[in-house]
């Protein structure tokens, strides 16, 4: 798979104990939503703490593309000169979303009820997901899309000239769905409805209200109903983003499995739609343990410290709890390849879609490294190396794919023998600073060029 730039192969080497402060960046949904949000209110919106990694640059490009101003100043603190809900100008040149779904998703429902068209398009893994999930729902509104067969980018989008309000049930477990169903409703008149089956990620329904949107999230017969009034005034925000806890998954997870490792993690997003992970590794036997729980810019937040720990089994992890953790079964996985027994992962189909086939991209890397993996369509299981540890000494394919590269470089880190990627560069989309921040732990990565 060709990304724009070279593939850089790296190299992760056994190593010894981990330890020290993490300071992982901010979180990217939070930072995407910052942006897009702040493009639409009238008045200067400042985010300090945004994740600088490649999805979210490009999503302040985006906004920059749509007529709103974007700077940074040097001590990292972001400005958004927003232009109203509704506000967006029409794009001159094509909207480049490079590798992130959140970003080209929100961005279409955002521009979707307003009259202008725009051409959006990505790296060789975004044009290769389905956006149909999103252009189905931002029909039903008025706006159309044409785009490459099965849904693909690159796509044009013709916003709704005359928007109608929506109610729409997601039929997949999706954030970004739901998120650009409520951006699309900010700019239609009267009530637009979101069902959620599954809750999914929240940060849009506590931003809109944050940004002073009137909305409601009820309960159901079990569902989620989101009720969000359309063309209110957006009041612009001074907003602290909290690090992010996909993020954070790989330090923490890294140090359970590296003999004598302890490892603080500050400031760490917890909201309940995200923490998934870190109660499934307690279950597990992990030594995590939260300090200093707090809340901070409207989420939950605390310190985590995290410490090798030997006597990790595996688990059945509850199927509901998937969408809280979407994102962190690939170093799951790896943090299970190092357990004892089996950890079985259900309900994750959602996987088979994201940046790569996270669970065929796991299992060949895994296997390719000396651990026994078994994968289903919606399912997979992983058979714990136990004491012996994992064999280590293959290279694997990343497929364009932070989490996937991040979760191979941690695997290396307690393995028997280095593990190699072909191609590290995807790491950037999300955490820019993974190589050094983990150096400074006591890793031992290389580019291996
Ligand atoms: O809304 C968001 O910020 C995100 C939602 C999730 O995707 P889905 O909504 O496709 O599950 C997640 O995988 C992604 O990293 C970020
Ligand atoms: C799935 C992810 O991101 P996105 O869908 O925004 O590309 C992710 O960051 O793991």
């Amino acid at each position: 798979m060709a990304s724009h730039g070279s593939p850089i192969p790296m190299i992760s080497t056994p190593c010894g104990a981990l330890a020290g402060v993490a300071e992982v960046p901010g979180d990217k949904s939070i930072s995407h939503r910052a942006l897009i949000l702040g493009a639409m209110c009238v008045g200067e919106t400042v985010v300090s703490g945004l994740l600088e990694g490649e999805d979210v640059l490009a999503t302040a490009q985006a906004m920059r593309d749509f007529g709103a101003e974007v700077t940074r100043d040097d001590d990292g603190t972001w400005h958004v000169q927003g232009v109203g809900v509704g506000g967006f100008a029409e794009p001159a040149a094509v909207i480049d979303c490079g590798n992130a779904g959140t970003g080209v998703r929100l961005i279409m429902g955002a521009m979707a009820t307003q009259p202008i068209t725009a051409c959006f398009t990505g790296d060789a893994s975004l044009v290769s997901r389905p956006m149909g999930r999103v252009t189905d729902p931002l029909a039903l509104f008025g706006a159309r899309a044409m785009g490459r067969s099965g849904g693909r980018l690159p796509m044009v989008i013709e916003g709704a000239r005359d928007p109608v309000p929506v109610s729409y049930e997601v039929p997949v477990p999706s954030a970004q769905v739901k998120s650009a169903v409520l951006l699309a409703g900010l700019n239609a008149p009267g009530q637009t409805v979101v069902i959620e089956c599954e809750a999914t990620r929240d940060h849009t329904e506590r931003m809109l209200e944050g940004f002073g949107a009137e909305i409601t999230v009820a309960e159901e017969d079990g569902k989620r109903v989101i009720t969000l009034i359309g063309q209110p005034e957006l009041c612009p925000q001074v907003i602290a983003v909290p690090r992010d806890p996909s993020s954070a998954a790989f330090p923490v997870c890294a140090a359970l499995i590296v003999p004598g490792s302890d490892v603080f993690v500050p400031g760490i997003g917890l909201n309940p739609t995200r923490a998934g992970l870190f109660e499934t590794l307690r279950e597990m036997g992990a030594d995590l343990t939260y300090e200093n729980p707090r809340e901070e810019g409207g989420e939950p937040v605390a310190d985590l410290r995290a410490r090798y720990s030997p006597d990790m089994r595996g688990i059945k992890v509850p199927p509901e709890r998937a969408a809280s953790m979407i994102d962190e079964y690939p170093i799951l996985s790896v943090v299970a390849a190092n357990a004892t027994g089996q950890t079985v992962m259900r309900g994750v189909k959602e996987l088979r879609v994201k940046e790569s086939d996270r669970i065929e991209a796991m299992a060949r890397g895994l296997r390719a490294n000396g651990v026994e993996v078994e994968t289903g369509e919606d399912w997979w299981i992983v058979t714990g190396c136990g004491a012996g540890g994992v064999a280590g000494g293959a290279e694997v394919e990343t497929f364009l794919d932070h989490r996937i590269a991040m979760s191979f470089l941690c695997l290396g880190m307690a393995a028997q023998a280095p593990v190699r990627l072909d191609d590290g560069a995807p790491v950037a989309t999300s955490f820019p600073i993974f190589e050094p921040l983990m150096a400074g732990l006591g890793a031992d990565i290389q580019k291996d060029v």
